[in-house]
């Protein structure tokens, strides 16, 4: 532990202490509802940026959750009588399984995100606000909370709302750190970034969107469920208003909504300063300097104050110069096995009325390098496609090591054993190159403690050259790098079988020397590779076989030279490229 981290700890306790105390200290009454109200923008915030912050899913509709939270506690109160502790896991509770309702349907749906699902929650809102406007649970009466007995957990009404405030304040907080530091949080980072990508490296992603929607909407249910108790009297209007959804986009958005103490950060600071212009009678003024801090803010740092911090500490950790690559040393080639690794069974894909791939077979054996080649759109790119997962078969088998994998989800087939990379390489873009390769490690290699996950990515980075760049993101990467990062981030997986799409495109012929080397000492290493290439020298250097396709069937396959001498081959592919 560094001395600044040791010393925030002792802040943290000692802030955590003090807060604990305020309430008996005799302080007027006016300061137990403003914390009151820091404590509840703080939890609704961090609770907001749980999912919308850390998994990129942006919703404008916390004010359903965080009003139905409200609406549970008032009802069981008023009418059921139940103590108002007991009514706040249920508020908690019902929030949460209202949001994992939602996620069921919506999250199944791939690209309903962005400014869809925001409109789409937000619109929830509105049916949950005249469901409740129009039913006895409200009925436009609004409900009075007066009669409800307020637990004596303190000696004032007002010292136990700001107490109950503080906790929630406080599990939320250690809530978001636990999901920041977790697989999970890894999972929802990777989500954010690229959801695609995420599930093709072994993250279930389906289920981490529900499991972030419900502790995202839980939490706000039980603040809303402390909050009745704190505004006395509920109405539908001023639940469900639009100031909830807007203040915590933007308390995250200033503080910095992947962090996990961002939105505390950000909503603190709103919190205070609104009230320093409302205690001073120039609320509109405050709400406009807000503004113009927003403003500010999105232009000079949209990632939100933390990350902007975090970011320049990177900048000057990394700023040494970054070591020579050293091509590895490649051992000599384990044989060939007769084992196939990969059977595929007249396979087809239709996209609508397109034929991709027309009946595919292909065995690739254990140890087995096979060049994929063929004509612009004949099917390579879409073949590593729906092995990988990523499009679902049409029709036609696909086994893995002996296992039909043809049906299963991308995350599934990355945790046996396949892994790929991509044409245009994609990386998390907001994770480190040594995040990049760990989230691989994570969740497509097997079970490990942390500690072997990170010393495998460290492996990795080094094996591909990369060693130095650990703690750069993506964009200080060149071309070759970010290449070369999508190898490691493969390798760290540990597959059976690696998906190689045009690693070579882009590259100069130094660079490429480097990657072929590279690949040999991949496959040294026992892994089996097919690989689209267009670039022949490589396919010729690095083939066992090669495999032709051609309009979405195998046209030829065999040992390089042969396969490439076949006129019928050069008629449709060579032809081209020698001609060119
Ligand atoms: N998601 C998609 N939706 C509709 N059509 C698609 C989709 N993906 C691929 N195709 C079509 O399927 C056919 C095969 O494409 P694919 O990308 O697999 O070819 P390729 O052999 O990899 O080509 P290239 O060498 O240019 O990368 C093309 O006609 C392409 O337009």
């Amino acid at each position: 532990m560094t001395n600044a981290q040791g010393l925030a700890k002792l802040g943290a306790v000692l802030g955590i202490l003090v807060f604990a105390f305020l309430p008996v200290a005799g302080l007027p009454a006016f300061y137990d509802s403003f914390f009151y109200l820091v404590f509840f923008w703080v939890s609704l915030a961090t609770s907001w940026a749980i999912l919308s912050g850390f998994a990129g899913y942006f919703s404008l509709g916390h004010a359903a959750f965080f009003g139905i939270g409200m609406y549970t506690t008032a009802t069981l109160a008023t009418k059921f009588e139940v103590p108002v502790l007991l009514t706040l896991p249920v508020a908690a509770g019902l929030s949460a399984l209202f949001g994992v309702t939602i996620g069921a349907v919506v999250f199944r749906l791939r690209r309903l995100r962005g400014e869809l699902f925001a409109l789409l929650t937000l619109s929830v809102t509105f049916v949950i606000a005249t469901v409740i406007l129009n039913t006895p649970i409200d009925g436009g009466a609004g409900i009075f909370m007066s009669a409800v007995p307020i637990p004596d957990l303190l000696p004032t009404p007002t010292g136990t709302i700001y107490l109950l405030g503080f906790i929630l304040c406080l599990a939320t907080l250690a809530i978001a750190w636990t999901v920041a530091h977790s697989r999970l949080g890894m999972g929802l980072y990777a989500i954010h970034d690229d959801e695609d990508v995420a599930e093709a490296k072994g993250v279930p992603t389906f289920k981490y969107k529900i499991a972030a929607f419900a502790l995202s909407a839980g939490i706000a249910g039980a603040v809303g469920g402390v909050h009745a108790l704190y505004v006395g009297f509920i109405t539908v209007s001023g639940t469900f208003e639009l100031t909830v959804p807007l203040f915590v986009v933007l308390m995250s958005v200033i503080g910095g909504s992947r962090h996990w103490f961002g939105p505390a950060v950000g909503a603190t600071f709103i919190t205070v300063l609104l009230y320093a212009f409302i205690s001073g009678g120039e609320a509109m003024v405050g709400r406009a300097i807000v503004g113009a801090i927003l403003i500010l803010s999105i232009l000079w740092l949209p990632d939100g104050l933390i990350p902007a911090l975090k970011k320049w500490r990177v900048r000057r950790a990394v700023s040494q110069p970054h070591r020579a690559e050293v091509a590895p040393v490649v051992p000599a080639a384990r044989p060939i096995k007769d084992r196939n690794i990969l059977e595929v069974r007249a396979v087809t894909k239709r996209f609508g009325g397109l034929q991709a791939l027309a009946g595919v077979d292909l065995d690739v054996r254990e140890g087995e390098i096979v060049g994929l080649v063929g004509p612009n759109g004949s099917g390579k790119t879409t073949l590593i496609n729906v092995i990988s997962g990523h499009y679902p078969l049409t029709t036609g088998t696909i086994a893995v090591d002996g296992v039909q994998i043809g049906a299963l989800p991308a995350h599934d087939i990355a945790r046996r054993g396949v892994a790929r990379t991509y044409q245009i390489p994609r990386p998390f873009t907001n994770m480190t190159v040594l995040e990049n390769v760990v989230a691989a490690a994570a969740f497509g290699g097997p079970s490990r403690s942390s500690k072997e996950i990170r010393d495998e990515a460290l492996h990795w980075i080094g094996f591909t050259g990369l060693s130095g760049k650990e703690e750069v993101l993506p964009a200080g990467l060149n071309l070759h790098e970010r290449k070369f990062l999508e190898l490691a981030r493969a390798l760290a997986a540990k597959p059976k079988l690696l998906l190689l799409d045009e690693v070579l495109s882009g590259l100069n012929p130094t660079e490429v020397d480097n990657a072929i080397q590279l690949v040999r000492a991949i496959r040294a290493q026992g892994a089996t590779i097919v690989f689209v290439e267009h670039l022949m020298r490589a396919v010729v250097e690095l083939s066992d076989r090669v495999a032709v396709l051609n309009e979405g069937r195998l046209f030829a396959l065999g040992a390089p030279r042969e396969v490439m001498r076949d006129p019928r081959v050069v008629s449709i592919y060579l032809g081209k490229a020698y001609a060119a």
